[in-house]
C-alpha cells in the first residue's frame, strides 16, 4: 500500500491557494499525518501577470463558456510552473481559482483542470475540494477551519481563540483545541465574515490605478463616514446565523456607499466595514475567544489591524506570533485536506459549512500509467 494510504503514516504534502485577491500562486509543503502538523516545509509565491491577471478575471462570476475556458487554462499553467520546484512529494492539494460562488443556486466553481495537473507533475492530486460539500447542503466554504484547529492544537493552545482570515473575503474561525476531533460538536464554528480587502482594492484600483492600500497609507489619512458604515451593517448578512460563506463580488456595491466621499475617507470607510464585519461576527462566536490571530494579506494593513483592536474585546495579533506563516496558511490548509482526502477524513461538518454530515470533499486524480509513490 503507498504511504498516502496507509493510515496515520506521515507524508509530505504540497498545498496550492490562488485567492479571491488574485495576486497569485501561494504553494507550501506540510508534512502531515491528516490529523497533526508534523512541521512546515518550503513554500512559494509565483505572482500572476497583468494579462494572467485580467483573463481570469474575464471570468467572475461566470459558470461555463470561452472566459472560463481560458481563466482555467491560466490556472492550469501558472500552478504547473508554481509547484514545479519541490521535489517529491506525496500528494498535492490544488484548490483552483474560486471564479463563482451561489451555494444554494448553482453551486461552486473553481477553476483548474487536477487530473493534468497530476499528469504534469507526476504526482497524485486532490482537487474540487468544494462540490461535495454543496452537494451534500453544505457551503462549500469556508474549508480551512479543520487546519486552524489542527494549527490550535499544533501551538498548544489551551483555550478557545480565533483565526481570522482578512483576504479578497473575510472568514473566521472560532477553534476549541481541547476538542481533539474538529468534526466533534462544539470544536470548530467557522463562517465568512464579510468583505475585507476586495473592495479597497477595487476602489484604490478605480480612483488611483493601485493594487491595493499598501500599510493603509490611503485609509490613515481619511474619517471613517459613520452613516455609510451603518448602511452596510445594516446588511441582513450579519444577523444571519453561521454558516454562511460569500462569493467575491457579494458586497461590491457597497463601493457605491462611498462614491460621494474623497479618496482617504473612502479607503478608510471600506477598511473600517471590513473592520467591522469581524466584530459583528463575534457575536456568533459559541464563547468569547482568548485572541484572535489574523492572518492573509490584510495583516499587513496597520490601519485595519488597529480597527480590530479598538473594536474586539480580546487581543489581536498576526499568525506569525505564534509562529505561523499568514502568507502561506490557505495553501498549507489545502496540503492538510488533501492528506485527508486521501484517506477518507472530513473535511468539514455542520459547524463549518452547514454539511448536513461530515464529508470528506475534493476528487483524488492519480497521474496515468502507473505513477510511483514513496
Ligand atoms: N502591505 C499591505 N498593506 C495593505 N494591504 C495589503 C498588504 N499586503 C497585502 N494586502 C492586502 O491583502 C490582499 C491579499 O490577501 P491574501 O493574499 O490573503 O488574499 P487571497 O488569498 O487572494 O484572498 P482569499 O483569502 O479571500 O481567497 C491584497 O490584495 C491586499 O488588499
Ligand atoms: C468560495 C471560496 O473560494 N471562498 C474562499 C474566499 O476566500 C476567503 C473566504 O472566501 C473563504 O470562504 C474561502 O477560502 C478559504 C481559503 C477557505 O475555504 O477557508
Amino acid at each position: 500500500m503507498s504511504k498516502l494510504k496507509t493510515k496515520d503514516a506521515v507524508v509530505r504534502a504540497l498545498g496550492a491557494m490562488s485567492g479571491t485577491s488574485l495576486d497569485g500562486v501561494d504553494a507550501a509543503v506540510l508534512e502531515t499525518d491528516g490529523h497533526d502538523i508534523v512541521g512546515f516545509g518550503p513554500s512559494e509565491y509565483r505572482m500572476y501577470s497583468a494579462q494572467e491577471r485580467a483573463t481570469i478575471a474575464a471570468g467572475f462570476g461566470q459558470w461555463a463558456g470561452s472566459d472560463v475556458d481560458a481563466a482555467s487554462s491560466v490556472v492550469d499553467a501558472a500552478h504547473a510552473q508554481a509547484l514545479q520546484g519541490f521535489g517529491a512529494v506525496d500528494v498535492i492539494g490544488f484548490h483552483g481559482q474560486t471564479l463563482a460562488h451561489a451555494p444554494r443556486l448553482q453551486g461552486t466553481l473553481q477553476v483548474g483542470d487536477g487530473a493534468a495537473l497530476a499528469q504534469a507533475l507526476n504526482a497524485p492530486v486532490v482537487w474540487d475540494f468544494r462540490s461535495a460539500d454543496v452537494q451534500m447542503g453544505g457551503e462549500g466554504a469556508p474549508l480551512a477551519p479543520f487546519f486552524h484547529h489542527a494549527c490550535a492544537r499544533y501551538i498548544k493552545e489551551k483555550a478557545p481563540l480565533a483565526f481570522l482570515n482578512l483576504g479578497g473575503v473575510g472568514n473566521i474561525t472560532w477553534v476549541d483545541p481541547r476538542i481533539p476531533q474538529p468534526q466533534t460538536d462544539g470544536a470548530v464554528l467557522a463562517f465568512d465574515t464579510g468583505p475585507a480587502n476586495a473592495p479597497i482594492n477595487d476602489l484604490v484600483q478605480a480612483r488611483c490605478g493601485l493594487a491595493f492600500d499598501d500599510g493603509g497609507r490611503i485609509a490613515a489619512k481619511g474619517t471613517v463616514e459613520q452613516g455609510a458604515l451603518e448602511l452596510f451593517l445594516a446588511e441582513p448578512y450579519f444577523t444571519r446565523m453561521p454558516p454562511k460563506s460569500l462569493d467575491r463580488n457579494d458586497f461590491s456595491e457597497m463601493i457605491g456607499l462611498v462614491s460621494e466621499l474623497d479618496d482617504a475617507d473612502a479607503a478608510a470607510t471600506l477598511t473600517a466595514m471590513c473592520a467591522a464585519g469581524v466584530m459583528e461576527a463575534m457575536q456568533h462566536c459559541p464563547s468569547p475567544p482568548s485572541r484572535v490571530l489574523v492572518t492573509g494579506g490584510g495583516r499587513h494593513n496597520p490601519v485595519l489591524m488597529q480597527m480590530l483592536s479598538v473594536s474586539l474585546d480580546c487581543p489581536v495579533a498576526a499568525v506569525e506570533t505564534v509562529g505561523l506563516d499568514g502568507d502561506m496558511l490557505e495553501a498549507q490548509a489545502f496540503a492538510y485536506l488533501a492528506v485527508r482526502v486521501a484517506r477518507g477524513l472530513p473535511t468539514s461538518c455542520s459547524s463549518t459549512t452547514g454539511v448536513r454530515a461530515a464529508v470528506s470533499g475534493g476528487t483524488l486524480s492519480y497521474p496515468s500509467p502507473a505513477h510511483s509513490l514513496s
